[in-house]
């Protein structure tokens, strides 16, 4: 195998690693009450480096009791826009401050490469900020009708909002979820996902700096079907905010539908990359390199199938196959490292099943396996099949890693086809130069964001959120605002009211 690794360095433990992980409710770290836990693997080491403690349903309790207490006599509900912002805006200057502890932690305890861990860190300071910005410029509807009446939305913060979260970039995922519920006036219980539970443990000190007031944000932690379940079925949770697998969606829907609580979810995808022969070529292939291969691949929009038409299909095929060889992977710590470690043996083994399915499914142009050279650690090296037929599972499903599936089409209408061929539709990332069918294209693609000649970037006011099986709902900009929100509608008449007169005749 060809591919690119970097020099295999002595095993690298960040220092000020806690000697175990709690969770935090009410002001306080504390143990799960039974004493529960569970141990944490690095994914270089495969080793356990901590142990943390396994919320349970009586965790969930008192968390969701401090909560409802904060939300309940706490100022936070009740504070002004630009009070709750100069503390959002407190907690974005220490996330800034300490960008490179955090994304060294992150680092650690995800595999994702250190360089593209400091830009998740970075973006989460953003979150905070942004929506900090975003609560002190809201106006909410007024409607006048002259003479007779004014009309205006009273927002209110919805209460408790439970959040649940995933591994692949955990703290900034987090943050997306904690900086507009916190804006909105929420409190707050946090279950992060059990594969990375690191760096998490850095936002109770973080708010409490910030003068966060005590038992507005709690933390439990622990496994999905646990603490993740009876945050879920918590009567006194009324929102659930969302982001993993579509089969956990599935999975929460139905145990949140009892109750009719507030559901916004972020789930999986398998994101189209259409490349047209009259694209820029080079830049659609630095694109699409990076849009499967960043992150480990570990990205939810990742355009982790490339359909590229007939006439150029060779030529994207030999540059794509030869960057890809080139990409390097290895030690996540390594400022040169373009892929790290994934996350923990079990998804390493069910992407290292997908590569081999593959090999039975399409031509393997580059990868096919995990690298030699490098001792321990669950590195994949990025792996390419092209002729992938539409009904391959490497391409129907998500697989979550540096593995990319390619397909030639002939014409637009065969191209929708297969984009649309599958039960997700999370992105969609189009090239060409051609104006109308770009817009064309975006119009019947479907997906819940497109970007046209461009990866994955984007304005913080923009809706994020997929369509059939990628999620329900979107969050960000005022969409955030409104999932934390009830905006009741006050109705007041101007003079005299006219009410019919029942029972006057
Ligand atoms: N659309 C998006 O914005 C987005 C962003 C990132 C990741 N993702 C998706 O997330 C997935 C990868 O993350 P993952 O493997 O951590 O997902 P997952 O669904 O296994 O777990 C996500 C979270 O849900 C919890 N959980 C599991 N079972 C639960 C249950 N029965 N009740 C309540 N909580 C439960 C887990 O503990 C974890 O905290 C991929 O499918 C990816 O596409 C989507
Ligand atoms: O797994 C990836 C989730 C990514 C979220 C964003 O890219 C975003 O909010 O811009």
């Amino acid at each position: 195998m060809t591919t690119a690794t970097t020099a295999a360095a002595p095993h690298y433990v960040p220092a000020g690693l806690p000697q175990r992980i709690q969770h935090y409710i009410d002001g306080q770290f504390v143990d799960s009450i039974d004493g529960a836990t569970f141990e944490v693997l690095d994914p270089v080491s495969n080793t356990t480096y901590v142990t943390a403690a396994a919320g349970q349903k009586a965790d969930i309790d008192a968390a969701v009791a401090a909560a409802t207490r904060a939300f309940v006599d706490g100022p936070w509900p009740r504070m002004k826009p630009r009070e709750r912002a100069r503390i959002l805006n407190r907690i974005a200057d220490a996330v800034e401050a300490q960008d490179a502890h955090l994304a060294e932690f992150e680092t650690f305890d995800t595999g994702l490469p250190i360089t593209q861990a400091l830009g998740q860190a970075q973006r989460a300071a953003e979150n905070f900020r942004f929506f900090a910005d975003l609560i002190v410029a809201q106006s909410d509807d007024t409607y006048k009708v002259p003479g007779s009446q004014v009309n205006y939305v009273n927002r209110k913060p919805i209460g408790v909002a439970g959040l649940i979260t995933p591994w692949n970039t955990p703290f900034m995922l987090e943050s997306w979820k904690l900086a507009p519920a916190l804006a909105s006036g929420c409190t707050v219980v946090l279950k992060p996902a059990e594969f990375t539970p690191l760096s998490a443990s850095l936002w109770a000190g973080i708010f409490e700096d910030a003068g966060l007031p005590q038992g507005v944000f709690n933390l439990v932690n622990g496994l999905g079907e646990e603490a993740g379940d009876a945050l879920v079925k918590h009567p006194d949770v009324p929102l659930i905010s969302f982001t993993g697998e579509s089969r956990t969606g599935q999975l929460i829907f139905g145990n949140a539908a009892p109750m009719l609580k507030g559901l916004s979810m972020e789930l999986g995808g398998k994101s189209p990359a259409v490349v047209f022969a009259d694209a820029d070529l080079d830049a659609a292939i630095d694109s699409t390199l990076f849009g499967v291969f960043s992150l480990n691949g570990e990205r939810c929009t990742a355009g982790s199938r490339i359909l590229v038409e007939r006439p150029i299909y060779d030529e994207f095929l030999e540059k794509y196959s030869a960057r890809a060889s080139k990409i390097v992977v290895g030690d996540p710590h390594d400022p040169a490292t373009e892929v790290g470690a994934l996350v923990h043996p079990e998804h390493f083994d069910k992407v290292m099943s997908y590569v081999e399915i593959g090999k039975t499914e399409g031509r393997l142009l580059a990868g096919g396996g995990r690298p030699e050279g490098l001792p321990t650690g669950n590195y994949v090296a990025p792996t390419v099949f092209a002729d992938v037929e539409p009904d391959a599972r490497i391409f129907q499903e998500e697989i979550f890693g540096p593995v990319v599936a390619i397909t030639p089409f002939d014409t637009d209408d065969e191209a929708l086809e297969l984009a649309n061929g599958v039960r997700y539709g999370l992105a969609a990332y189009i090239w060409t130069n051609n104006l109308e069918r770009a817009h064309t294209f975006s119009q019947r693609v479907e997906a819940g964001m497109v970007w046209l000649n461009s990866h994955n970037v984007r304005d913080l006011r923009t809706p994020f959120g997929g369509v059939k099986a990628s999620g329900l709902g979107h969050e960000g900009g005022y969409r955030s605002i409104d999932f934390y929100t009830d905006q009741q509608a006050v109705h007041i008449t101007l003079g005299h009211a006219h009410t019919p007169r029942f029972g006057a005749a």
